[in-house]
């Protein structure tokens, strides 16, 4: 362990970011009302440019308007290479009510990036007399923003998530697919006349959860582009479950019960994960720093690799209340 301990991300619940077009209010109400603990109201790819300004209309109305429950309330705001964002910043702060959580900013490339919007945010927070500061979630999506994933993430305290997305990143990294994340069908190993798939997502990933656990950030997956592929989906969000992301997004609400089980530690990895702290207990108290569960060594990492497990269960044990 460095000197600088690892800073925990935010403790909220991440599992399913639900999307929705803020082009189609009618989506809105059944968003508020699905099981996804975060929705993305979308003002950028989703929404054609004609249709951009009464969008971000829709939006702020629906703020105030809806209920939205216990749920983070995000707006994916327009590129910084558009001549809509800053309107988005703009008037989301002057106009929405102080229910917004959260903007999601994509296409980020570099700290400068978050720099910028962090620098109008904080002005109009200030001319608004907002006293509740918005949260950052990031879209790492492009060569630039994985090539600079570390500075990304460390570039403001307003930084809670940082997300994958899939389908601008094959295009800036000119990668051979129109598919939005999932197995690509030639990026195999061939062996003895049989092919291995392996995961061309998975470096990326990766990258993005040593930056975001280095600075304390919740790392997403992103989207999962075929919805009549449920075991598609669930083998995506297997993987990055198991390399250490909090949740994936949803853009069809037919993802929503798969993510959220996926995210969600099981009854069976719960209960041995509080088998394993009570089994090192009983060894700490004894002055030994390793002990045998069900024939397996467990140590001191093993307790805060069960902590992981046990603290995300609570979390959603406490959100339940
Ligand atoms: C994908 C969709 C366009 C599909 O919409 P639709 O044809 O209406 O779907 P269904 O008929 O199957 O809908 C069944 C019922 O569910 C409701 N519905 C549909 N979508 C949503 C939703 N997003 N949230 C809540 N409820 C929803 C329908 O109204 C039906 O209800 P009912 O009639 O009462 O039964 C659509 O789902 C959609 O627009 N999805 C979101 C698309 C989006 O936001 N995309 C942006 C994120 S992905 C991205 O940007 C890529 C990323 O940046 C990257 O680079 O990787
Ligand atoms: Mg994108």
């Amino acid at each position: 362990m460095s000197f600088r301990l690892q800073p925990s991300p935010p403790a909220r619940l991440n599992r399913c970011q639900l999307f929705g077009p803020g082009s189609r209010p009618a989506l809105f109400e059944k968003m508020a009302a699905s099981a996804a603990d975060v929705v993305n109201l979308d003002l950028e790819d989703s929404v054609a440019p004609d249709d951009k300004e009464q969008a971000r209309k829709n939006i702020i109305q629906a703020i105030g308007d809806v209920d939205w429950g216990t749920k983070t309330l995000s707006v994916r705001i327009n590129g910084l290479d558009t001549p809509w964002w800053y309107r988005d910043v703009v008037d989301l702060i002057e106009q929405a009510s102080d229910r917004l959580d959260q903007i999601m900013i994509p296409k980020v490339g570099n700290a400068m990036d978050l720099y910028a919007v962090d620098a109008l945010v904080t002005a109009a927070e200030k001319a608004r007399g907002r006293t509740k500061p918005i949260a950052f979630e990031v879209i790492i999506e492009s060569a630039a923003g994985i090539s600079h994933v570390e500075e990304i993430a460390a570039a403001t305290p307003r930084l809670q998530a940082m997300s994958l997305g899939a389908a601008d990143f094959a295009a800036s990294m000119g990668m051979a697919t129109t598919g939005i994340g999932g197995t690509q069908e030639n990026y195999y190993m061939a062996h003895q006349g049989q092919k291995y798939w392996a995961d061309p997502w998975h470096w990326a990933q990766a990258a993005i959860v040593a930056a975001c656990r280095t600075h304390g950030v919740l790392p997403v997956d992103g989207p999962f582009g075929d919805f009549s592929d449920a075991e598609g989906f669930r083998a995506q969000a297997l993987r990055s479950a198991t390399l250490g992301m909090v949740g994936k997004w949803a853009i069809h609400p037919s993802q929503v019960a798969l993510a959220n089980e996926i995210f969600s530690p099981g009854e069976k990895a719960v209960t041995e994960a509080r088998e394993i702290l009570s089994a090192m207990e009983e060894a700490q108290r004894s002055g030994a720093g390793a002990a045998v569960y069900k024939g397996r060594l467990v140590d001191i990492a093993s307790i805060r690799q069960a902590q992981v497990i046990v603290r995300q269960a609570e979390l959603i044990r406490d959100s339940a209340k």
